[in-house]
């Protein structure tokens, strides 16, 4: 077989790239947070071009997490809404615990949109997208309490963009090693190369595209 195989890496060693980059100087992580953004948001016109005609103003409902997921939820919404997008945000978590980069995408967002608190059993109507930005290779811990949000974003029936990864996934672990639930996806985009989930995410037939962050 000639075909290239995908280069995967973990998400220690996903961090450790991050950190040597901004390390050294040569880029942010703010600047990385903006990469990771805009990367998505092309992702989303790639795969779902009906939302980028000119003259539409697709529905999206953004969920952001309490990390840097949610930081990059964050810069999706305001790509969105510059391109007249209509964006619905919700924040799980107090955003005074948000980390740096992610509070300076909040506080940018909060000038142009406003944030929802993410109820217990949401309702999020009918929206063209769902971006899942609540939780990505930052996950520490099982997952609880989050079924009744998964089964709402099931519930629209809209296609959904996991940023980095479905949440609730461990990005090192194999799927079948975690029980308890993990969001609903149509489409995973990570950053700089695939982790061990991701090819067992492409394995059981679910699209991951990698964006690249310049490292
Ligand atoms: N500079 C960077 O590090 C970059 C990070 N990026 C994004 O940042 C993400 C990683 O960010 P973080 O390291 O902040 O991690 P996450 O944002 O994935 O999650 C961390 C947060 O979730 C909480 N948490 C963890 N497990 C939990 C559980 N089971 N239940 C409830 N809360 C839980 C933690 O206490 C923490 O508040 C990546 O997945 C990627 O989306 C990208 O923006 C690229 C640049
Ligand atoms: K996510």
């Amino acid at each position: 077989m000639n075909e290239k195989q995908p280069q995967i890496i973990t998400s220690a060693q996903m961090r450790a790239m991050e950190a040597t980059a901004i390390g050294t100087g040569s880029v942010t992580g703010l600047e990385l947070m903006e990469r990771a953004g805009t990367g998505l948001v092309t992702a989303i016109l790639a795969a779902w071009p009906e939302l980028a005609r000119p003259g539409t103003a697709p529905r999206a409902v953004i969920l952001c997490g309490p990390g840097n997921n949610g930081g990059d939820g964050f810069v999706v919404a305001r790509q969105l809404r510059k391109r007249g997008w209509r964006v619905a945000l919700y924040l799980y978590g107090g955003a005074e615990r948000l980390p740096p980069d992610a509070r300076a995408n909040h506080d940018r967002w909060c000038k142009i949109g406003r944030v929802n608190p993410l109820p217990a059993k949401p309702d999020f109507g009918t929206p063209d997208l769902i971006v899942d930005a609540l939780f990505g290779i930052g996950l520490s811990r099982p997952l609880t309490g989050f079924d009744t949000i998964f089964a709402a974003i099931s519930r629209t029936q809209a296609p959904v963009l996991s940023v980095d990864l479905p949440s609730g996934r461990d990005a090192d672990a194999r799927p079948d090693t975690m029980d308890w639930p993990t969001a609903p996806t149509s489409l995973v985009v990570t950053f700089h190369a695939l982790k061990p989930a991701h090819a067992h995410l492409r394995a059981r037939g679910v699209p991951v595209i990698v964006a690249p962050l310049g490292l």
